[in-house]
Order: C-alpha cells, then sequence, then structure tokens
C-alpha cells in the first residue's frame, strides 16, 4: 500500500506552546481524508509542515517518501489551497493560468480554464473583484492544473453558500476521482465531509485524537442507550469513548471489540459526525481562568 503522507512523531512548535505535537499518521494514497479538531487545534499547522512551508521542531512528515522541507523535488507532486485562498488580487483569472504554466512543469492549463469556464469566472476581472467563493474556485482550478499526486486544503468551502459548497465538493470528487489524487481536507462542516470522505483524522490540542478509513472506524464503534452506568464492564466493549448521563440512563460511544452483548442496552451505528464529536468532547480541555485574569 503506497503511502502519500507519513507524519512521524511530528512536532511544530511557536515559542513554549507545541502547534503540533507526537503527530503520527499514515495516510493511504487514493484516499480522500478528512481533517477535523477545533480552532486552533494544529490543522494549519500540519498541512502547512506537510507543504514544506513550515521546518518541523521534532519528528518527520513525509510525502510519496520524501521530506517536502529539505527536498523541494517532491514540490511539484503537491497541490496546496491554504485558508482563505491567497491569490495576487491584481491579476486576472487568466493571467493566474498562465502564471502557474511559466512556473510548473507538468502544467495543464486547459483544465483550468475548462474548469472556470464551466463554472462562469470570468478570465479577464483581477480576482481580487470575484466573490469569496469565485476566488475559492480559481484557487483550486490553479491547485487541480497543477495535476498534484497529493491536495492539501485548508478550510476550501468555509467562504461558499451551501449551494455553492456542494457544488465545489462535488466538482472536487469528480476532479480527483481519476486522476487517483489523494485530498487530505480541513473542514469544520462534518455533514459535507461525512458525504465526500473516506477517511478521517481528528486533531485534538495539537494531537491525533483518530484516524483511519472511515468505514473501519464506523464498524468500530457503536452508540448505546441504557440503564445508568456506573464504569462496569460491558461485554463486547473495549472502551467508553464518550459517556452522558441522567438520573437512570446512560448514553455512551463505545469502541467494540465485535459484537456488543448487552441486552439491556440499546445499540446503534454511529455516523462520521458522532465519532467526530465524541472524540473531541472526551480530550475537552479548558483555558485555566486565571490566563484571562486581568491585572490589577
Ligand atoms: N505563526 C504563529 N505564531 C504563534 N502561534 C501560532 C502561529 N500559527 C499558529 N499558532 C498557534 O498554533 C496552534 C495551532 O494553530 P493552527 O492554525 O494550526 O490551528 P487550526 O486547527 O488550523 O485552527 P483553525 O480551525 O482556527 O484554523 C494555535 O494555538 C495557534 O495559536
Amino acid at each position: 500500500m503506497e503511502i502519500a503522507l507519513e507524519a512521524e512523531q511530528l512536532g511544530k512548535r511557536y515559542g513554549r506552546t507545541w502547534a503540533l505535537r507526537d503527530c503520527s499518521l499514515r495516510l493511504p494514497a487514493g484516499r480522500i481524508a478528512a481533517l477535523v479538531g477545533p480552532n486552533g487545534a494544529g490543522k494549519s499547522t500540519l498541512l502547512h509542515l506537510a507543504v514544506g512551508l513550515l521546518q518541523p521542531d521534532a519528528g518527520a512528515v513525509r510525502i510519496f517518501g520524501e521530506t517536502p522541507y529539505a527536498n523541494p523535488s517532491v514540490l511539484p507532486d503537491i497541490g496546496f489551497v491554504a485558508q482563505d485562498t491567497p491569490l495576487y488580487r491584481d491579476f486576472t483569472a487568466a493571467e493566474l493560468v498562465e502564471a502557474g504554466r511559466r512556473m510548473n512543469k507538468n502544467w495543464d492549463g486547459a483544465l483550468a480554464r475548462n474548469r472556470l469556464a464551466q463554472l462562469g469566472i470570468p478570465p479577464k476581472l483581477p480576482v481580487g473583484k470575484l466573490s469569496g467563493g469565485q476566488r475559492a474556485q480559481v484557487a483550486l482550478a490553479l491547485a487541480l492544473a497543477k495535476r498534484p499526486r497529493l491536495l492539501l486544503l485548508d478550510e476550501p468551502v468555509a467562504s461558499l453558500d451551501p449551494l455553492a459548497r456542494r457544488e465545489f465538493l462535488q466538482s472536487l470528487m469528480g476532479s480527483v476521482a481519476d486522476s487517483e489524487t489523494t485530498v487530505l481536507l480541513s473542514s469544520h462542516l462534518l455533514a459535507d465531509l461525512e458525504r465526500v470522505c473516506d477517511y478521517l483524522v481528528v486533531l485534538q490540542a495539537a494531537r491525533v485524537h483518530l484516524a483511519g478509513a472511515v468505514d473501519d472506524l464506523v464498524a468500530a464503534h457503536r452508540q448505546m442507550v441504557g440503564p445508568r452506568h456506573g464504569g462496569e464492564p460491558i461485554e463486547g466493549v473495549e472502551a467508553v469513548v464518550r459517556a452522558s448521563h441522567t438520573t437512570r440512563q446512560s448514553t455512551l460511544l463505545v469502541r467494540t471489540t465485535g459484537e456488543v452483548i448487552a441486552p439491556e442496552w440499546t445499540v446503534h451505528d454511529v455516523t462520521l459526525e458522532d465519532l467526530v464529536l465524541a472524540y473531541l468532547a472526551e480530550g475537552e480541555t479548558i483555558t485555566s481562568h486565571d490566563a484571562w485574569e486581568v491585572p490589577a
């Protein structure tokens, strides 16, 4: 199995704060992976390390076996759309497509032009005058024209309305389906991710909390509702990821070892959204109130 992105004990620190810590991950080639986590969890940091814009302070990240920061020869294989899709605002979309041709040896200008024409993006208007959603489409078209083997997208749909979001993700999937491009896509929009992603990485407070193929993860977890649970073992349950209780009843999201055998419990399948929310809640950290105290 080819590995598109491998992180090994990867860490990045700003001053004394670790933005990403002990991050170990192996993303198989051909996957469309969701990168999720709360604000400040380290998602952008991981993507910037993967594209070689940041140098790790610990461990290593490899893209198709190469270290991007030290070995720029792998950069043509990586497409990256940064958060807020920064583009040269005075350039037109047509000029950006041409600039891409000059800077990339495997450039597919026709792909970018066709895509932008289909989406009705005006070629001769400075991109600074386009809407946020149109700019996001331009940035994606440029990234795809690079014909990358790995496409990293940092919250690409955040600025789009629901319809544009759906169209953007559908067209992204259409474009990568034939080319076997691996995608790692950060977003807070779980319902969107559920539709398009087959691999999941959950980051929380600078660490990887969960990573794996969505089908495997969904198969290995269950939601259970039953009598108030005091921590006693339940057959088939390996770990309780998240528990909430009323006086008489408990709702558990559990990791299973096989079939759960518990007649007094109602057992349900989980969705990707259930899983993400449970793992994020499990690792909840609250900043000490002292940090917010105003000095006298
Ligand atoms: N240039 C920087 N200087 C100092 N700290 C930084 C810098 N960039 C990021 N950080 C810190 O690193 C941590 C991780 O930030 P990062 O941007 O990777 O999170 P994120 O998961 O992408 O968040 P969001 O969902 O808000 O985009 C945060 O605590 C952030 O404050």
